[in-house]
């Protein structure tokens, strides 16, 4: 890229999440991802770079480690000139939504990141002209707590993510509950994730969005956005799936159409080579562990047909869901039992605050910083070192817990031997694909007491009234069983 001939008209708006800003360009793969910040919060440009430098470092030293190089794509800090940036900004304004406006862009360090556009098919340099599909999925986390620490019973039983829906509904951040569960995604049994991936489908919120070509076609922007059309949906998939059969339109074309997109992403999700090391953490629950959320639509339904156990197939430990569910579960002892060990660190760091940078507590995250997080004891010897260790790998499993998967699919050519990449099959046509992972920016300390006081709210709010609900509804069933064998008696 010449960084000296930036023109903005080459750019055009991609998507934006909580913390940056994506543009792409037109003609080549790459984007540029700006951060945002409040309109009041100003960082020198010192700060920024040096921000957007631990995001490259943490890339290649842990997450890189941990789930595989095919996967991590870490991209470059790179200075642009700053009219170019504004005059960008101008031009991206009027695409954002609005929900995402109380950030700005940031305009004044000229520093951005330069990555691949994961949206494409992995070429980096050169777009490539074969039509290209693009799932992006953000599967959030999936087990259940497994910490002694946790007090709540319900967090035992019902998934963070399932919990948190009702209270996402109650403050109107979306308009109703989706059926998706990540426990059902990362199951690995192949049933469940059919279900997982429809119901994304069906509720796609922030968790599913679908590129053709680079441009968004199906997605989610806020509560207002308007009801999923999977109709639109699988006229714009039908070339992919069925491309040169005649298969008529309506709603058996649909239903077709979006199984085997489900069938294929179900493969990609499942396929994958063991490279990277988090496979080595072997860290969860084990046997003991529930694999199913109760609150999962699909784990109710097997229960009500008496099949309660559950088979867990499990995840083949190459495939990417398999390696980003051992780094979530660096979680090891719970908010609630990390929450204390914060409160440690934080009372060292406020008698002796210079120790911050020898902490790493703000980086650099080098190779010393990666090999400490393999240290998986959970025996409290009331250090600040132990408390650190576990402070710093929350991080990084909080980090796991909120990145994003994406699948790019693009059909074969008739001569694909001489293909490198990975191909899946479905049952009309075959595709060649990448799979990589966004978002992979490192979770502040600070967020640290947010994270725990939500938890709080999250479980309570769920308690007391989706539970109390269930419970009403339960004792309204008894009653009328009640009921019903009173009227038996006497007939
Ligand atoms: O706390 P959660 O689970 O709601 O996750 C937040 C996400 O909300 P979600 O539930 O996925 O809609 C949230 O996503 P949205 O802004 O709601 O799209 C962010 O990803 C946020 O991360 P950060 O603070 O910007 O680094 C996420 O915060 P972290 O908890 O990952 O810090
Ligand atoms: N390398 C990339 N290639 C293609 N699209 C990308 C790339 N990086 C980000 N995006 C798109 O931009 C969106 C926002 O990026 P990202 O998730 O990194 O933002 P964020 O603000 O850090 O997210 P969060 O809300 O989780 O904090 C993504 O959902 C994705 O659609």
């Amino acid at each position: 890229m010449d960084k000296g001939k930036m023109d903005e008209n080459e750019w055009g708006y991609h998507g934006e999440g909580n913390k940056s800003l994506v543009v792409a360009h037109a003609q080549r793969c790459v984007v540029l991802r700006f951060l945002k910040f409040p309109p009041n919060r100003k960082k020198t440009s010192e700060e920024i770079f040096q921000h957007l430098q631990n995001i490259v470092d943490f890339g290649k030293n842990v997450m890189r480690e941990f789930l595989g190089e095919n996967y991590v794509h870490c991209g470059e800090v790179v200075q642009l000139p700053l009219d170019f940036v504004k005059q960008l900004c101008l031009k991206v304004q009027s695409e954002r939504p609005e929900s995402r406006c109380d950030k700005d862009l940031d305009t004044l360090s000229g520093y951005a990141l330069c990555l691949p556009n994961l949206a494409r098919l992995q070429t980096y340099h050169f777009a490539e002209h074969r039509p290209i599909l693009c799932v992006e999925i953000k599967p959030k986390c999936g087990f259940i707590p497994f910490s002694s620490d946790v007090t709540h019973e319900m967090k035992h039983k019902v998934c963070r993510y399932c919990m948190h829906q009702h209270l996402k509904v109650a403050t109107g951040k979306w308009k109703q509950i989706s059926k998706y569960c990540p426990l059902d995604l990362y199951s690995g049994n192949k049933q469940r994730m059919y279900f997982a991936l429809k119901s994304l489908l069906r509720e796609a919120q922030n968790n599913l969005k679908i590129f053709k070509n680079g441009e968004l076609i199906y997605g989610c922007k806020d509560a207002r956005s308007p009801a999923a059309d999977w109709s639109e949906l699988a006229h714009h998939l039908k070339p992919f799936f069925f491309p040169s059969n005649g298969l008529a339109s309506g709603p058996h074309c649909t239903r077709a159409v979006i199984r085997e997109l489900v069938r294929v992403i179900t493969r990609v999700l499942l396929s994958g080579s063991d490279k990277g090391r988090a496979g080595a953490l072997r860290l969860g629950p084990g046997s003991q562990g529930p694999c199913v959320c109760e609150a999962s639509p699909f784990g109710k339904s097997l229960r009500h047909q008496g099949k309660s156990s559950l088979e867990r197939s499990g995840l083949p430990k190459g495939c990417l869901l398999y390696k980003t569910l051992q780094v979530q579960m660096l979680d090891l002892l719970d908010i609630e039992g990390l929450y204390p060990l914060y409160r440690r660190v934080e009372q060292y760091l406020e008698e002796f605050p210079e120790q911050r940078k020898t902490l790493q507590i703000d980086g650099p995250y080098d190779e010393a910083f990666y090999q400490k997080l393999l240290d998986l004891s959970t025996e409290d010897d009331g250090t600040v070192a132990f408390a650190l260790t576990k402070v710093q790998q929350y991080r990084v499993a909080m980090t796991a817990k909120d990145c994003s998967i994406m699948i790019a699919l693009s059909p074969c050519l008739q001569d694909a031997s001489s293909d490198q990449r990975p191909i899946v099959p479905s049952s009309r046509s075959r595709f060649t694909f990448s799979v990589s992972v966004l978002d992979l920016d490192l979770k502040p300390y600070e967020s640290i007491p947010h994270q725990y006081k939500l938890d709080g709210k999250i479980v309570n709010y769920y308690s007391k009234t989706v539970h109390t609900k269930d419970a009403t509804m339960m004792s309204t069933r008894f009653k009328e069983s009640e009921d019903c064998t009173l009227v038996l008696h006497k007939v």
